[in-house]
């Protein structure tokens, strides 16, 4: 597949895949998803590949979640096909991938990880954050949400309390704050992150990989039953879109105003 979103490269038995569209803080469009679920395809089929990093270009962000510059007025992502659900990007794929892919998957979180860029590393097995890097949801400020893995799987991490006060209000998070909530597993300074990211790869990578693999389903198995709820979330997101209070949102933000929820208040 020809890469022009994403960065590919296997070396000594770990696959770094890095979002590679800093103009716009590596927010993903339709090909960078259709990118990213080759890759993590391509490390999940090739023996190997013991572990996945998954990582973002530049000093600035990890990713900031769905490109707002690619919404359509019709409301999706541009995408037509059947594989993107209505919402014009296949994100639901590419979670079930990152979940299934039987081998560790690293989030090194470089930046912004905010909206869909936030749930792609609470998704991954394990979180290594630069002490810079900022955290956040931010769907309800631009007329979107996440209600399948990114707010119920994100509960179980750091709790109910917890998860509805980022979802609700939308603020950003440090490093060293989701440490300390249990949604990062290590900070380390941002000239060490990959540094540290490709050490936890090849701890794992000395390890059993049917063991790794066998344990791997039986985290996810107890939190299978989200992926229903994301179909049901993707679904409802499909038709949010198409409406005004959803457009609203992201014009708001495409022109850098205030945003004007207060009428739909009903
Ligand atoms: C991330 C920020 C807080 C950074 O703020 P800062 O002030 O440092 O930088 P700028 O705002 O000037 O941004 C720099 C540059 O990047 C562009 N940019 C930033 N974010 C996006 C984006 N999401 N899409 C497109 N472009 C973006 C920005 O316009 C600037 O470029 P200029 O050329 O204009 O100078 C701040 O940028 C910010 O808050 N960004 C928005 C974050 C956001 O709202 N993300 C989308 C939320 S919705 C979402 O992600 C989402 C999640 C899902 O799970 C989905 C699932 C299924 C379908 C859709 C989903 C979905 O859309």
């Amino acid at each position: 597949m020809e890469l022009t979103d994403i960065l590919y490269e296997k070396e000594n038995g770990i696959a770094t895949i890095t979002m590679n569209r800093p103009k716009v803080y590596n927010a993903f469009r339709a090909q960078t998803i259709k990118e990213l679920i080759w890759a993590f395809r391509d490390a999940w089929d090739d023996n190997r590949i013991g572990a996945v990093i998954l990582t973002g270009a530049g000093e600035k962000a990890f990713c900031v979640g769905g490109d707002q510059k690619e919404k359509g007025d019709e409301g999706g992502y541009g995408y037509n096909g059947g594989l993107g659900g209505g919402i014009g990007l296949e994100v639901e794929n590419l979670h079930q991938t990152i979940r299934n892919i039987p081998k560790p998957v690293i989030a090194a979180v470089n930046g912004f990880a905010i909206g869909g860029g936030h749930v792609l590393h609470v998704i991954c097995d394990l979180t290594i954050a630069a002490d810079t890097a900022k955290f956040g949801q931010s769907g309800p400020k631009v007329g979107s949400y996440d209600a399948g893995f990114g707010s119920a799987y994100l509960a179980r991490i750091v709790g109910e309390k917890k998860a509805r006060e980022i979802w609700y209000l939308c603020e950003q998070y440090t490093a060293e704050e989701c440490r300390e909530m249990k949604l990062v597993n290590k900070v380390v300074p941002a000239e060490s992150l990959q540094e540290a990211a490709k050490e936890w790869a090849e701890k794992i990578l000395e390890k059993s990989p049917t063991a790794i693999k066998m344990l791997k389903y039986s985290f996810n198995a107890d939190s299978a039953n989200i992926q229903g709820i994301s179909q049901l979330s993707m679904g409802s997101l499909a038709m949010f879109y198409d409406t005004e209070e959803s457009q609203e949102g992201k014009n708001a933000f495409m022109e850098k105003r205030p945003v004007e929820f207060n009428k739909f208040r009903r």
